[in-house]
């Protein structure tokens, strides 16, 4: 056995109070050790070694603390009014406290507090100055900034990606599919999802045990859910290739998993222990849904891509397919890009133009004389024989509804957190405001559509200030529903669209009345990614009118 035996200088129990020696916190319960100054003193660089530590951590804190005061106190950010706080934390971190989805009201109050432009955290600020926003999002086109690569896990699309030439050349590609000729193509589709969700709405009238009044025929039905459903089944018409069937089914494998890979998005950042306990506990059940939706589209896309024109289909998926045509290899789409494109309309095209016809049913039921004010206009259009739904052409130009519209997409912004830029080089704001490299800069939108310089009785909902020649007149400088720039929202048109024909058919074909407590309760709103009610859901009295 002793020949086995290390030499005592190397034995592993001196080594592991070497190791112990050299940690800063394990001083004292080294000193008792009577071994440990012997060996230290035999080990004069690992004395030398363990000082040079101590001072180089101790240099670093006082180099990083000297840094943050100085871009606390004394950087370039650092004459921006703003909670004292946030010159040293980043906004989310302070956040936290709040209720989940409800960050978007303290930035509004921070706005208010503060002024137009208000520093947010260490190297972030939020403006809400009309001009400094058409700078930002038009003139210098800012990239987006880092809160989109949180997300950007679902691909590098064109919606999240902050590679310019990488967006310039998807925006190429898919601009056609949302071209107004090509929507116009599209709107048999919009029309026979229309017809299946007023369809759904006269059966939940029917199913409705609860009837409020048997004789007058109305039912209580969720109106909310349903919107929601027709929008996600026009995606999936149009984009998917064909419908989700949610308005008949209620359930859809790919609808639900997105739903759920966003929710679980959305809650990690607004509340990350929280959100990971969340994520930990529906992990397998994400998974296999996530597999279910892979093969699905999978199958979508094979059969388009290699089933010739048998399959071909008008679409926007079909605009996406025929990228594979293209002569440049740079042009063509892969097959897994074009399923990364697809689930971003679905994420951006739904949620946002069912919410804003919600809205818009809100604000009109909360100013009944305005809702009859459309009805009346709408009423003016006569159905043709054969004809059982309005369609566009008959309501693009009908000013009270395209006011409806409007006025509800300037009270309810559908991203009231703001959407984030990140200044690329250093730029002067308003022509005042040095703004360094490297800042990230909130636009809230949110705030400017609010702003009673700009808008007179800014929280009133009046539709009246879009029509030519009212006496308040809207401030389209301070209008930003859909953003501006190069990034300005791609399905702006198809939304307009879309809202146009649901709204307008759904006030033709139905009386609808609104239930107190429901009307209350959709005052409390809620975002995570986009503007949505707290409860998501929103019941209403409705019955079919007597054409
Ligand atoms: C009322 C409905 C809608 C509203 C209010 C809305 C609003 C917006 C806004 C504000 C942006 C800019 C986001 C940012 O810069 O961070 C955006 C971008 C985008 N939206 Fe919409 N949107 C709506 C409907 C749609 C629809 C129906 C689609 C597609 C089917 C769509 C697809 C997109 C895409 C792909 C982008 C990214 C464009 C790019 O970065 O080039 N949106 N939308």
């Amino acid at each position: 056995m002793s020949g086995l035996m290390l030499p005592e200088k190397i034995q592993p129990r001196s080594i592991i109070v070497k190791m112990f020696t050299m940690l800063p916190f394990s001083q004292k319960k080294s000193q008792s050790w009577s071994t440990a100054n012997s060996e230290q003193s035999r080990f004069p660089v690992l004395l030398l070694a363990k000082k040079l530590s101590k001072v180089s951590i101790s240099t670093f804190v006082i180099y990083w603390m000297i840094l943050v005061l100085h871009n606390a106190f004394l950087g370039p950010l650092s004459n921006i009014p703003g909670p004292r706080i946030l010159k040293f934390f980043s906004r989310l971190f302070v956040l936290r406290r709040e209720p989940p989805g409800t960050n978007f009201k303290k930035l509004k109050e921070w706005q208010n507090q503060y002024g137009r432009v208000v520093r947010i955290g260490p190297n972030t600020i939020a403006i809400s100055n009309k001009h400094m926003l058409q700078q930002v999002l038009l003139h210098d086109d800012l990239p987006k900034g880092p809160a989109y690569r949180r997300i950007e896990k679902l691909g590098n699309t064109m919606f999240f990606t902050d590679d310019k030439l990488l967006h310039r050349k998807l925006r190429r590609i898919i601009s056609p599919a949302f071209s107004t000729k090509y929507i116009k193509s599209l709107e048999p589709y919009i029309l026979s999802s229309n017809k299946s969700f007023l369809k759904r709405i006269d059966n939940d009238i029917k199913k409705c045990k609860c009837n409020v009044s048997r004789n007058e025929r109305y039912g209580i039905v969720d109106i909310w859910k349903v919107l929601n459903y027709l929008m996600l089944d026009i995606i999936g018409e149009t984009a998917f290739g064909q419908s989700f069937g949610l308005l008949e089914n209620n359930d859809h494998v790919v609808p639900r998993t997105i739903a759920q890979t966003l929710e679980t998005i959305s809650y990690i950042s607004a509340s990350p222990i929280f959100g990971l306990i969340k994520a930990a506990i529906s992990f397998s059940d994400v998974r296999t849904a996530n597999n279910k939706m892979q093969e699905f589209m999978k199958s979508i896309i094979m059969e388009r891509l290699h089933g010739g024109d048998e399959v071909h289909r008008n679409d926007i998926l079909q605009i996406l397919i025929d990228s594979q045509k293209a002569h440049n290899i740079q042009d063509k789409l892969t097959a897994d890009a074009i399923a990364q494109e697809t689930i971003v309309f679905l994420i951006a095209g739904s949620e946002t133009t069912s919410g804003t016809i919600g809205f818009a049913l809100i604000e009109l039921l909360k100013n009944p004389q305005k809702l009859n004010l459309l009805r009346d206009e709408i009423d003016q259009i006569k159905l043709e024989q054969e004809q059982a739904l309005l369609c566009h052409h008959q309501l693009k130009n009908l000013p009270y509804l395209n006011g409806v519209i409007n006025e509800t997409m300037r009270l309810n912004f559908i991203a009231p957190g703001g959407i984030e830029r990140k200044v690329d080089t250093d730029m002067v704001l308003g022509g005042h405001l040095f703004v360094p490299e490297g800042t990230i800069v909130q636009c809230n939108i949110h705030a400017v559509q609010r702003d009673p310089d700009y808008w007179p009785k800014p929280n009133e909902f009046i539709p009246e200030r879009w029509l030519a020649g009212s006496d308040i007149p809207a401030d389209h400088e301070a209008f930003f529903p859909f953003s501006a720039g190069s990034r300005i929202c791609i399905g702006n048109a198809f939304a307009l669209h879309e809202m146009r024909v649901t709204l307008a058919n759904l006030i033709k074909s139905y009386d609808i009345v609104a239930i107190p407590e429901e009307l209350q309760a959709s005052d409390e709103r809620r975002a995570f990614v986009t503007m949505s009610l707290k409860y998501k859901r929103f019941m209403v009295q409705m019955k079919r009118r007597e054409q």
